[in-house]
């Protein structure tokens, strides 16, 4: 039998949250595309490139290979978060940057992204350090290989609590400063394979589940933000040859994946990059809000 809505339920005014309307503001994603009649050359230049200051998560292989890529795409400042005991091994490659981009400014932070006092203060002081923030790129990642009916419960939350809440406590504490700056800004989380589909061999329940968070999140934001001038979007990686896919008893594995993958191999870090720079640039990116990239070889073939 066919039922009658009430009348209110058509009334969105009355079924939407007040904070969920979007208020056209200022908004430098709705503003037409400035006329630009520089060379071709140049023009292709500008297309991919990315302006301003960015918050990188993570300096591990995909960390500092996508920072490399940044500055070579235009970012004046990187500021850096990650946990003391990883700067030890990245600090070299972190100084070869500073080397190599002397007009940039690089600077890094002793941070645990799952504290939110802690992120919170940290990204105060990269406001302080640097003025604007214009790019958030979230890489702090951990994975946690046991079968799910043995899984402690302490193993869930610690991929949880850096996967998932580190990721959002970082965009809160940069999209509050974004939005303050009312100059828009672009957010770039990274999800994975593993939240599409359950790789193989490895069980890795709690590492797919947060995978598949990250996607929401990525979308429920976009879907918020874009009103203050922000995107939101994602890459979602296939096997990378990091350290990462090294430990936990992963190392056996690497010959699989890379046998059942199209391509035969695992990805370097740099095959990342040029998504990455897709989604942050200003004008490659305008109208890209709310999507995830894969970047997998083909993905794996069962
Ligand atoms: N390597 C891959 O095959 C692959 C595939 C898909 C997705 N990813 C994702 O890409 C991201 C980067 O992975 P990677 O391969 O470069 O790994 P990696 O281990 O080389 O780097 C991860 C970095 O995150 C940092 N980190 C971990 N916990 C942190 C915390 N609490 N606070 C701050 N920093 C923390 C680590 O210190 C490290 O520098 C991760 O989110 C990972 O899940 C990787
Ligand atoms: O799925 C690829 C990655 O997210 C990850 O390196 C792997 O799943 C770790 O087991």
């Amino acid at each position: 039998m066919a039922t009658t809505a009430s009348p209110d339920r058509n009334d969105l005014t009355k079924r939407v949250l007040p904070q969920m309307t979007l208020s056209r503001g200022p908004n430098p994603l709705t503003a037409p595309l400035p006329k630009d009649d520089s060379p071709p050359s140049e023009r292709a230049r500008q297309r991919f490139a990315v302006e301003g200051n960015a918050i990188v998560t993570g300096a591990g292989g995909i960390g500092l290979s996508v920072i490399r890529a940044l500055l070579e795409h235009g970012a004046s400042g990187i500021a850096i978060f990650d946990v003391p005991v990883s700067y030890a091994s990245s600090m070299p490659a972190i100084e070869t940057l500073k080397t190599d981009f002397p007009n940039a400014k690089i600077k890094t932070y002793e941070v645990d992204v799952r504290n939110e006092t802690i992120v919170d203060a940290a990204v105060d002081r990269v406001s302080e350090d640097f003025g604007t923030i214009d790019m958030l790129l979230c890489f702090a990642g951990v994975v946690g290989c046991a079968h799910a009916h043995e899984l402690k419960v302490d193993d869930w939350k610690r991929v949880m609590d850096v996967n998932v809440t580190g990721s959002w406590l970082c965009a809160q504490a940069v999209g509050k400063k974004m939005i303050a700056q009312k100059s828009g800004g672009s957010i770039l989380f990274t999800a994975s394979i593993s939240g599409h589909r359950v790789n193989f061999p490895q069980p890795q329940v709690a590492y797919n589940t947060s995978k598949a968070a990250v996607f929401q999140l990525t979308r429920s934001l976009a879907a918020e933000w874009a009103t203050y001038g922000i995107r939101v979007n994602s890459v979602s990686p296939g096997y990378m040859d990091t350290i990462l896919n090294e430990g936990d008893g992963l190392a056996a594995s690497r010959a699989i994946w890379a046998d059942r993958n199209p391509m035969g191999r695992m990805g370097d870090v740099e095959e990342l990059s040029g998504a990455v720079i897709l989604l942050c640039s200003k004008r490659a990116g305008r109208y890209i809000n709310g999507a995830d990239i894969v970047v997998d070889g083909g993905g794996i073939v069962f």
